[in-house]
């Protein structure tokens, strides 16, 4: 590898349409245009690097600019130095004093970091030939523990006890991976329940979902709880009658442990993305309580550990628990989350938090407080993601599966070389190629297509919009 070098980059505003068919809304985003602020890094071989942060549409054009200035920091810089020491590097790229009075590690800044953080990742996973997770999962405890970033959160965690936490999981790893590989990472699934769905649609989608193996069902909610009710009773109709279930179907205790789940064994979750104060957040899940969740997402600001802890606590008597994350943007916030006792979920989110390096913080900080984590992916590219780190996350550090599970929704996998898959039992499969990397390369015609707003599919939905036609409805497998 010596002399391998970054030589230059590329950044690509993509956006999808998928607010023509309200796909990803909900209470507190009613209209969203799933986006990747995308780069490709260059070296001096053939080999690149894919990364990328998710936004909603308008902005997009912010974060880009964002990378481009993140970008240039590292343009020259040889990679074997890097690749030894991603921690220092994940130091370095958050360290530039001018980029960090803009966070600091959080906001548009962050974001940006994390796109170029994950495309070194990217790099360096296809330089060795493996997929991310797998790259990971070979690094020794103390390599893993020099890869993490440790800044700011040692009170919650040392070096020391991350150390012998990841000793503890080194004997077994083995197994786990041969068992994951196997029978798949637990998953739910929350493209059954956007906002902007109509009833129909909902109980089509729930029964597919269902026959599809999945026992994990996502709702949104916050907007009118009389709506709440009707949708989640539609849905609870459905997932709780056991003839419903395919045929042959045995759902694994292990799996809904704890969760509320109904007779069939199916769970289902509640997210209502930020809407409410920490009062009315108590009082409208009391309102919830007839459709028994096994807990309610973001139900307040996401910097807000103390409103969390308090709304957990007042929930604890009603049985139902607290998840947030994918808005949570640094390690710091998730460890006020896990040291205020203020959430049963841990929800990380690939690209929100300055990436690979910080998500093993939080893995790190979670395992050692009990908290299970189950990665937000509700966007596009997230799921492409996610798996690898969750396959971490069992393999290496928590050492736990059949509680989690894995969000997935079933949007624009289409457009990238290595997407995910679901297994008949509704579990992901474990992503295997050496070339696949950390899973984030999009098709060229895709990236060209969806370009904003140059892109032929823009290009289209301006002409329509000219004539006071709807936008175009891009065609989906
Ligand atoms: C706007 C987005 O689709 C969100 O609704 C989505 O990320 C969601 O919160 C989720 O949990 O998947
Ligand atoms: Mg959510």
């Amino acid at each position: 590898m010596s002399g391998l070098k970054i030589t230059e980059f590329s950044v690509h505003d993509i956006r999808f349409p998928t607010n023509v068919t309200g796909d990803g809304t909900d209470a507190m985003n009613k209209e969203c245009d799933y986006s990747a602020a995308y780069i490709v890094l260059k070296t001096n071989s053939d080999l690149k690097g894919q990364g990328m942060t998710f936004t909603i549409g308008r902005g997009n054009d912010i974060v880009c600019y964002a990378i481009e200035q993140i970008a240039n920091r590292i343009v020259g810089k040889e990679l074997a130095p890097i690749f030894a020491d991603m921690g220092s590097f994940f130091d370095f790229l958050v360290s530039d004093p001018q980029h960090r009075w803009l966070g600091p590690e959080k906001g548009v800044i962050h974001l940006a970091t994390a796109a170029v953080n994950n495309a070194v990742w990217d790099l360096y996973a296809k330089h060795e030939k493996k997929p991310l997770w797998k790259l990971i999962v070979d690094f020794t405890p103390e390599e893993f523990v020099k890869a993490t970033s440790f800044r700011y959160i040692t009170d919650a965690i040392t070096k020391e006890e991350a150390l012998a936490l990841l000793k503890e999981k080194e004997p077994t790893k083995k197994a786990r991976e041969e068992e994951v590989i196997k029978k798949g990472y637990p998953a739910y699934t929350t493209s059954v329940g956007w906002l902007g769905y109509s009833d129909e649609k909902v109980v089509r989608l729930t029964k597919e979902a269902l026959a599809q193996g999945f026992n994990h069902f996502k709702l949104k909610v916050g907007a009118d709880p009389e709506d709440d009710l009707r949708r989640g009773r539609l849905i609870r109709s459905i997932i709780d009658d056991k003839a419903n279930l395919p045929e042959g179907r045995v759902i694994d205790p292990a799996t809904i442990k704890g969760k509320n789940a109904g007779p069939a064994g199916c769970v289902l979750m509640v997210d209502a993305n930020q809407v409410w104060d920490v009062p009315q957040a108590v009082e409208y899940m009391k309102k919830l309580e007839p459709l028994k969740p096994w807990f309610i997402e973001e139900p307040t600001a996401p910097d807000d550990a103390v409103g969390h802890a308090a709304i957990r606590k007042a929930l604890k008597e009603i049985n139902i628990g607290v998840a947030t994350g994918e808005h949570a943007h640094n390690r710091m916030v998730f460890k006020q989350l896990l040291q205020l006792d203020a959430i049963d979920v841990c929800q990380i989110d690939s690209c929100r938090v300055g990436g690979v390096n910080e998500i093993m913080s939080i893995l790190l900080m979670s395992a050692k407080f009990g908290v299970p984590v189950c990665p937000h992916a509700g966007g596009v590219g997230l799921c492409e993601y996610v798996i690898h780190l969750s396959l971490i996350d069992y393999i290496c550090v928590s050492g736990e599966m059949e509680r989690n599970v894995l969000e997935f929704v079933d949007h624009l996998h289409e457009h990238f070389l290595y997407p995910v898959s679901i297994n008949a039992q509704g579990r992901y499969n474990v992503p295997q190629d050496p070339k696949g990397g950390y899973s984030i390369e999009m098709y060229d015609q895709s990236m060209a297509d969806y370009a904003y707003p140059e892109g032929s599919y823009w290009v289209a939905a301006a002409d329509a919009a000219a004539k006071g036609l709807p936008p175009p409805v891009p065609p989906h497998p």
